[in-house]
């Protein structure tokens, strides 16, 4: 199937044009070599691969469609961890910051939404169907997100509403279920990117930067990305245009390249990361932060490519290891806090 370039390449194009009109954010390219072959060696030393994702103790195991809509799910709500009183952020979370406990772990930012809905799951609460989604009451999803600490989850009525939208869409347009939509995509990344954007608008992760159209798409791009990775590349996550997903623009991993010297912020927005201040959705700031972090890592995979041209490593892989690395090393990550931006987007 031929894709239009300007489809497969809508976010590299985006990102490149965003890091060549940046003020606040540079990417330091005498940098790119030395941080790459040490990205490169950690990776084959944990031989990192799709194999990895299914050893995350909260992902699922089974390779079915309950597996596919669990994916969904996730990334229907995978934004917006950060806590408005844990300024700290280390691996060990302030007490009261919002966190669920399931099989006797207690679960923070991201792994607090998979802790969530497993735990949902096994107490028989059928919150990945479509049906359910659409028809279960507001107190019943918000329940979901129960709270083991005082701190609720971030942005609850946003989670609420988009979960009853989704299911309202999956069981008119795809029979309750995200794996028809996939079946529409017939194999092709760009096309099920498209379906998301077309039927469920909160992935619209689209904004203007300089007057111009940019996309960052970054809740779309691990949709596709983690589906690739549960299945191995085969049945719900064979994609033959899966090497044109970028890296993808949440809050964690620009934090990571700043550590790993891949990204610099001029002084005025490092004070105002350092005081906390969030930055607007959508405002230039945070289109940079976000737009920098995508071609750095580009011009990563493209280093990876020279050194390696026949390696499998996408920007995928390097994506989920700086992410995966950066919780290992959350408390090393002291340098500049995280980006705090309130946003459905990531
Ligand atoms: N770029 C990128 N962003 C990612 C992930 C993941 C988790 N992916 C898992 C699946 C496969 C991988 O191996 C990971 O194990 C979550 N996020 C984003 O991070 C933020 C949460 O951060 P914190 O508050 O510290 O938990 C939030 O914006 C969330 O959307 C990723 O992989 N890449």
């Amino acid at each position: 199937m031929s894709i239009p370039v300007a489809m497969t390449d809508r976010v590299l194009d985006s990102a490149k044009f965003i890091a060549e009109h940046s003020d606040y954010v540079s990417i330091p390219y005498n940098h790119i070599d030395q941080a790459t072959e040490r990205i490169l060696k950690s990776m084959e030393h944990r031989k990192y691969s799709t194999k990895t994702w299914n050893q995350h103790p909260l992902n699922p195991k089974c390779l079915d469609t309950s597996t596919v809509d669990w994916i969904f799910l996730v990334d229907l709500l995978n934004f917006s961890f950060w806590s408005d009183l844990d300024h700290a952020d280390r691996s060990t979370a302030h007490p009261d910051r919002y966190a669920v406990t399931y099989q006797g772990v207690a679960y923070t930012g991201y792994w607090s939404l998979c802790a969530a809905i497993n735990r949902a799951l096994d107490e028989g609460i059928p919150i990945t169907s479509g049906k359910y989604l659409a028809e279960a009451s507001d107190e019943a999803l918000a329940h979901i997100f129960r709270s083991d600490t005082k701190e609720q989850v971030p942005m609850l009525k946003e989670r609420v509403m988009l979960m009853k939208e989704a299911g309202q869409m999956l069981c008119k347009h795809f029979d309750g279920s995200f794996v028809n939509c996939i079946a529409q995509a017939k194999y092709s990344a760009q096309q099920l990117i498209d379906l998301l954007l077309t039927y469920f608008p909160s992935f619209r992760d689209i904004h203007t930067f300089r007057d111009r159209q940019v996309y960052i798409l970054k809740r779309a791009q691990i949709m596709v990305a983690d589906l690739w990775a549960c299945f191995d590349g085969i049945s719900y996550g064979r994609f033959d245009d899966i090497d044109t997903i970028t890296m993808f623009a949440d809050y964690r991993v620009p934090q990571a390249l700043y550590h790993l010297g891949l990204l610099e912020y001029n002084t005025t927005l490092k004070t105002r990361l350092i005081q906390g201040e969030d930055l607007l959705s959508g405002s230039q700031e945070e289109i940079e932060i976000r737009g920098n972090s995508i071609w750095a890592v580009e011009l990563v995979r493209q280093r990876i490519q020279q050194v390696m041209p026949d390696t499998h490593i996408n920007a995928i892989l390097i994506d989920f290891y700086i992410w995966d690395l950066a919780k290992e090393i959350q408390n090393e990550l002291t340098a500049v806090p995280t980006h705090h931006t309130r946003s459905w987007y990531y």
